[in-house]
């Protein structure tokens, strides 16, 4: 079997946030698991990390990550109680369950098999569709790790969605043959969504609503499959410790695997998976934008010795050719920068993605 194909990342579509990144070709990993007889010593090497126990892992607060209730938020006799745990969960975790969101549950439903089944596609036929689109960039998965190459134990693919007038559906796999209508039912009602949750979030940070719905215009759609690990499952990482360069990410996790851990208090905590949710959280503009009242918080995503895990993360982006600035930090110190987009997206792609990088350069002293 062919293992050393190139990943399946890429992205295509929405002009120029698709010019800030390049792709680097990497292993294939689904191939490479299901290789387990071949998985030598030296394959599996550029996946081990000496680092990941570097932090504890509080498994016991896996269940404390806020919920919040969209129709509550949405009913004037609770929407100001709900907001209230809004604001704490943007504050206080970075992270929140949406429940009640309202995507109607065949899309769900629709978009969670046909994701399945796109990755069970021969590895030639998935690499077409990467290939198709791969010369016009995407996100890299390798990192560089003291001198050394590291790689994450994950395939990905990845396309910009939205705006609805740069979208090209024939970017998509046209297999499974529902797959392409599966995406754009998905995608239409998640930036739907996205809308209301920014005016939700605008509403709690008490300024003008349009300085912050108006920063929220594109989205980048990305499939995320981490293959089990038979072999040192404990040692490898699924997805390396990094936060969003979005202004807010929705995450879908498919098949209910374990898997997500986030940063808090200097540990880290495993999300437990809830059908009835999507997982949302803030990224790296947003906690510019809020002079970092509102937090991008780290997260990483570990592998497990049987089960394969599958996500879909949705990126909602400012405009690429706007300017982010700490609005909120007018009547107190300012803490960070006013960026170009186009700047930090070009920083946030040619980092390693390990921890809050991207996000320190943007601090206006960097810790
Ligand atoms: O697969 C996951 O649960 C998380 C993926 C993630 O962090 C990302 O796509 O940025
Ligand atoms: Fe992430």
């Amino acid at each position: 079997m062919e293992i050393e194909a190139p990943i399946i990342v890429a992205s295509a579509g929405e002009g120029r946030w698709s010019q800030a990144g390049t792709t680097l070709p990497v292993s294939n990993v689904q191939a490479l698991a299901s290789s387990a007889g071949k998985l030598t010593a030296d394959k599996i090497k550029r996946y081990i990390r000496p680092d990941i126990d570097a932090y504890e892992v509080l498994s016991e607060h896996s269940g404390e990550v806020p919920v919040i209730d969209l129709g509550k938020l949405l009913k004037p006799e609770s929407a100001e109680t709900e907001a209230a745990k809004l604001r704490f969960a943007c504050e206080d975790w970075g992270f929140f369950q949406l429940v009640n969101h309202g995507i109607p549950e065949g899309v769900i439903a629709n978009i969670k098999s046909d994701i399945q089944k796109f990755f069970q596609l021969p590895l030639d036929v998935k690499n077409a569709y990467a290939q198709r689109v791969g010369d016009l960039q995407g996100y890299g998965q390798a990192f560089i790790l003291s001198d050394e190459q590291k790689l994450d134990w994950a395939d990905m693919f990845g396309l910009f969605s939205q705006p609805p007038q740069a979208r090209d559906m024939s970017y998509w796999p046209s297999q499974p043959p529902t797959f392409r209508n599966s995406i754009e039912e998905y995608s239409s009602e998640l930036t739907k969504l996205a809308r209301s949750v920014v005016t939700f979030i605008a509403k709690t940070l008490d300024v003008d609503l349009e300085l912050v719905a108006d920063k929220h215009v594109g989205q980048f759609l990305r499939m995320n499959y981490y293959p089990p690990c038979t072999s040192t499952p404990e040692k490898v990482i699924g997805f390396s410790p990094h936060s969003d360069g979005s202004f807010l990410t929705i995450l879908l996790e498919i098949n209910s695997v374990q898997g997500l851990q986030i940063r808090r208090g200097g540990a880290w905590i495993p999300v437990k998976p809830r059908a009835d949710a999507l997982l949302v959280n803030v990224g790296d503009f947003l906690e510019i934008m809020t002079n970092g009242k509102y937090k991008s918080i780290e997260h990483r995503v570990t592998i497990n010795a049987h089960k394969e895990r599958l996500s879909i993360s949705a990126f909602q982006l400012p405009k690429y050719d706007g300017i982010v600035s700490p609005i909120l930090g007018r009547t107190e110190e300012v803490l960070y920068k006013t960026m170009r987009v186009e700047e930090y997206a070009k920083l946030y792609m040619s980092n390693k993605r390990d921890g809050k990088r991207t996000l320190d350069h943007a601090k206006l002293s960097p810790i």
